[in-house]
């Protein structure tokens, strides 16, 4: 029996290089019968991923523009990004295509026939979708599906009156380009020191003068950054801004939490309030949130951590404690794993109803490639 055939666009940047690598080690390719397109080396051979040829029979790299081939599958997975999702999507099915579409990029993600998928929190949503017969699978913003991923027990336990996320943004979010010069920012703030960081009787205060010399300067490498330091800096601003004093990324917050649990729209009645501030740090791959979370009542502690424990397999509690946070609840710690640890867990001085929580997850992982492998699988076997 021939295997369903499935497009592959984009699997050669960095959300899609972490799909492959999660789709070989979970054997998904055991299922399907790939084709990988190109936007930019079309007739190339298709890639060696992990060593491997994974394709049977189409052993060339298809026009990833070409929509009588794209037609051709049952799934299309696209990492490609939004431009090629905006270009290609609506040709797609206005030629007839009614194949399924899973996609990492933010475009449709709010259509009112796109399901934002997220199957750990939001099977139910899904298997409503399947029945009522749905092809539009999109990934959530990765902030959005890392707090979900972390607080999904107290959501579907109907405990949250509201949320207020403030943010610690990897790099990674902002791209490849983005991993690539945050390196060369601490590169050159090391350089500009080298010498008295070598030199124990230097004064600390000295170093403090040339590094913050060094980041103010001209030649310090920020052009991706929009001419800011993220290196032994910050930035508080991600993406564009919306209404309300709002950037786009804390708006996502709102919007696209309330869709993914299937609640009505943000802002509306018996929509949750989710809102706050989004900042870039110097991780590399981990998105963090503090959390000030107001629950319906108050539950205790080891409640609330045992409702948080159960919600998924991935999901870890650290206790409240400083040597477990230290250890277990940072972008060091969690980068490149599964897991998504919550903790810094206690009531809060505002009242018995406000719980503070800390998480931390792998914004490639559970916040881009890992719902979208999971969304075909679930589709496969529907
Ligand atoms: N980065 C993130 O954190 C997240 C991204 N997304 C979505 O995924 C989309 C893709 O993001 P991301 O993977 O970071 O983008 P990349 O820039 O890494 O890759 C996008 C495409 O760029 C082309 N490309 C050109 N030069 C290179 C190169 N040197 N190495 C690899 N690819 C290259 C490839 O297309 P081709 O092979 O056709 O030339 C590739 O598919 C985003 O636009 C966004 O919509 C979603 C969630 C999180
Ligand atoms: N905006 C996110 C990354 C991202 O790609 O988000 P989205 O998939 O919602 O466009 C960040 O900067 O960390």
């Amino acid at each position: 029996m021939s295997l369903p055939l499935l497009g592959l666009v984009g699997w050669r940047g960095m959300v899609g290089s972490v799909l492959m690598e999660r789709m070989i080690a979970e054997k998904d390719f055991d299922y399907v019968e790939p084709i990988f397109f190109s936007t930019s080396n079309v007739g190339g051979d298709v890639p060696l991923i992990n060593g491997q040829v994974l394709t049977k029979n189409e052993k060339k790299l298809k026009d990833a523009y070409d929509i009588v081939a794209l037609q051709q599958c049952d799934y299309i997975v696209s990492c490609q990004g939004g431009d090629y999702t905006k270009e290609v999507f609506g040709q797609l099915r206005n030629a007839g295509w009614n194949g399924h579409w899973i996609d990492a990029a933010s475009t449709l993600r709010m259509a009112e026939d796109a399901v934002i998928v997220l199957d750990p929190v939001n099977r139910s949503v899904i298997n409503q979708a399947i029945v009522d017969g749905r092809n539009n699978w999109i990934g959530g913003n990765c902030t959005v599906s890392l707090m979900l991923m972390g607080l999904g027990g107290l959501f579907n336990a109907n405990l949250v009156e509201w949320v207020s996320a403030m943010t610690y943004q990897a790099a990674s979010g902002a791209g490849a380009q983005n991993m690539r010069e945050l390196l060369n920012q601490m590169g050159a703030l090391y350089q500009s020191v080298q010498d008295d960081l070598n030199t124990p009787s230097s004064a600390i205060l000295d170093i403090d003068r040339k590094v913050t010399q060094t980041l103010r300067s001209d030649t310090f490498p920020k052009a991706n950054f929009r001419n800011t330091a993220l290196a032994g800096s910050l930035i508080p601003w991600i993406d564009v801004p919306v209404e309300n004093g709002q950037s786009k990324e804390e708006w996502k917050g709102g919007a696209e939490c309330n869709k993914i649990l299937g609640l009505p729209a943000f802002r509306q009645p018996g929509s949750i309030p989710i809102d706050g501030l989004c900042v870039r740090v110097g991780a590399m791959r981990c998105h963090s949130q503090g959390l000030t979370i107001k629950l319906k009542k108050h539950v205790a502690i080891n409640d609330v951590e045992q409702i948080l424990a159960s919600a998924n397999d991935w999901v870890k509690v650290v206790p409240n404690d400083r040597e477990q946070s230290e250890k277990f609840l940072t972008p060091a710690a969690v980068s490149g794993t599964m897991q998504v640890p919550v903790g810094r867990l206690h009531h809060l001085a505002m009242g018995p109803e406000y719980l503070g929580a800390f998480t931390v997850g792998d914004q490639l992982l559970w916040g881009a490639a890992e719902p979208l492998r999971r969304i075909l699988r679930i589709l496969l076997e529907a």
